[in-house]
């Protein structure tokens, strides 16, 4: 993977970082690398999500799956770092295997999803580090009781992967379903690589050892310095420019199949970094698209921004047929991939010709191996960012308010944080 932040340096781009104190800043990064070091040496939670590369047992996660593979689509029951991960390789690699993940209970799209797939070939992965999450647990209810009225053993179609204990933890020993366990020390954003995300890549048929691979070799990367470590350097320029103003990073692959990325890498910027105050706040968006809406905005509103640009060195293509319309005539002979490559280069340079800092990442190509070491890379860089704005990456507290309300709302409890939706302040307009 190579990261290129030649636009984000102060003479290009404002808010950008000079040259010295990116120097300094590089003072910083050998401290927190050691810190890292020190946090994964000892298994502290979190940190050691970095050791999955050795750690994860691709073995077990093939063997788990293997009941289930006359199987054509998948439901993986889970949300945040329990579905995104896994739904970034099932968007990014082409499987038979259909997969769709029930991260929302919004009931018509539940209820149109259950109604597109056939029980009877599908597979259930029920998903929850806690075992305890209400939109999971309810979701996998609905689906259980489907499979049910359809006729399909739902015992024979589903597997859970979970903490030690929790509810879905007694449910699997409950009906002794085929069960994989979320490693204790790796918090549900930073588990793409575990259980978590490899059993759905294993039951679509992906090559999840290549995953580990490439992941590996992100890992090998890592260095005391900015400047010898694509990761640690896209982590250290963010947190440079979001401290000199660019309070927003707008990541925006150009490369279809990593949307979902996107959003994997939001979840992760977002609930590791935004605490005290403190954290950049991530923007999805996609190229070349969000070039036709977006990009206005990102180019000509307020210099609050930073753009991460990311693509793939090599992928298939398709070329542009000849036209004898005048007009479009450059374009054929050309091919779709190089027109994709020529937007990449022009947004990049518009931005820098506008002074707004971008940063561009890239990878070989969007397949296992790749995804693997884009994918752990942006997690150190999330970890490294988060050493240098000195908040606590691994924990993500103002979450739980919201889903007290929820709970006292539904009568799960007495919960004070249930009474704030009482007093809301109202002003309608109709
Ligand atoms: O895996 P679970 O325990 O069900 O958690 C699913 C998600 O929900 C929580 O609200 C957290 O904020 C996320 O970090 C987590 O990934």
């Amino acid at each position: 993977m190579r990261v290129d932040i030649g636009n984000a340096l102060d003479r290009v781009a404002t808010p950008g970082v000079p040259e010295d104190a990116l120097d300094r800043l590089d003072d910083r990064v050998a401290d927190a690398h050691a810190r890292i070091e020190e946090g994964r040496a000892n298994n502290e939670h979190g940190y050691e999500s970095l050791n999955l590369p050795h750690t994860v047992d691709t073995d077990e996660i093939r063997a788990a799956v293997e009941p289930f593979d006359d199987s054509e689509y998948l439901l993986n029951v889970g949300i945040g770092g329990s579905a995104l991960g896994a739904a970034t390789l099932s968007a990014a690699l082409d499987s038979d295997v259909e997969a769709y993940y029930l991260d929302n209970v919004d009931p018509e799209w539940v209820e149109s999803i259950i109604d597109d797939v056939d029980l009877s070939k599908t597979a259930v992965n029920v998903v929850s580090r806690s075992g305890t999450t209400a939109e999971t647990l309810s979701n996998f209810l609905v689906v259980r009781e489907a499979m049910e009225s359809a006729g399909v053993d739902w015992t024979e179609r589903t597997w859970v992967t979970t903490g030690e204990a929790g509810n879905l933890r007694d449910l699997a020993d409950k009906h002794d379903l085929p069960s994989l366990k979320v490693p204790d020390g790796v918090p549900g954003r930073f588990s793409v690589l575990s259980t978590v995300g490899l059993a759905a890549a294993a039951l679509q048929g992906h090559d999840i050892d290549a995953i580990v691979e490439g992941a590996a070799a992100a890992e090998a990367d890592l260095a005391p310095s900015l400047y010898e470590s694509p990761a640690y350097a896209y982590g250290a320029i963010a947190y440079a420019l979001d401290v000199r103003g660019a309070g927003i990073n707008a990541m925006m692959p150009y490369e279809e199949s990593l949307e979902t990325f996107a959003e994997w890498y939001a979840q992760l910027w977002a609930e590791s970094l935004g605490k005290d105050g403190l954290g950049q706040t991530p923007v999805r968006a996609l190229g070349a698209t969000d070039q036709h809406s977006q990009l206005q905005l990102y180019r000509a509103g307020p210099n609050d921004k930073m753009v991460t640009l990311v693509r793939a060195a090599d992928r298939e293509d398709t070329p542009i047929p000849e036209t004898d319309l005048e007009g479009l005539s450059y374009l054929g002979g050309s091919s779709l991939g190089e027109l994709l490559d020529a937007e990449f280069e022009a947004t990049e340079a518009s931005l820098a010709a506008a002074d707004l800092p971008n940063v561009r990442i890239e990878i070989d190509s969007v397949d296992e191996y790749g995804l693997g070491e884009l994918l752990y890379s942006m997690e150190a860089a999330t970890v490294l960012a988060g050493e240098l704005y000195d908040v606590d990456t691994f924990v993500q507290p103002a979450v739980e308010w919201g889903k007290k309300a929820a709970r006292g709302l539904l009568g799960g409890g007495d919960f004070e944080e249930a009474d704030a939706v009482a007093e809301k302040t109202t002003l309608t307009i109709e």
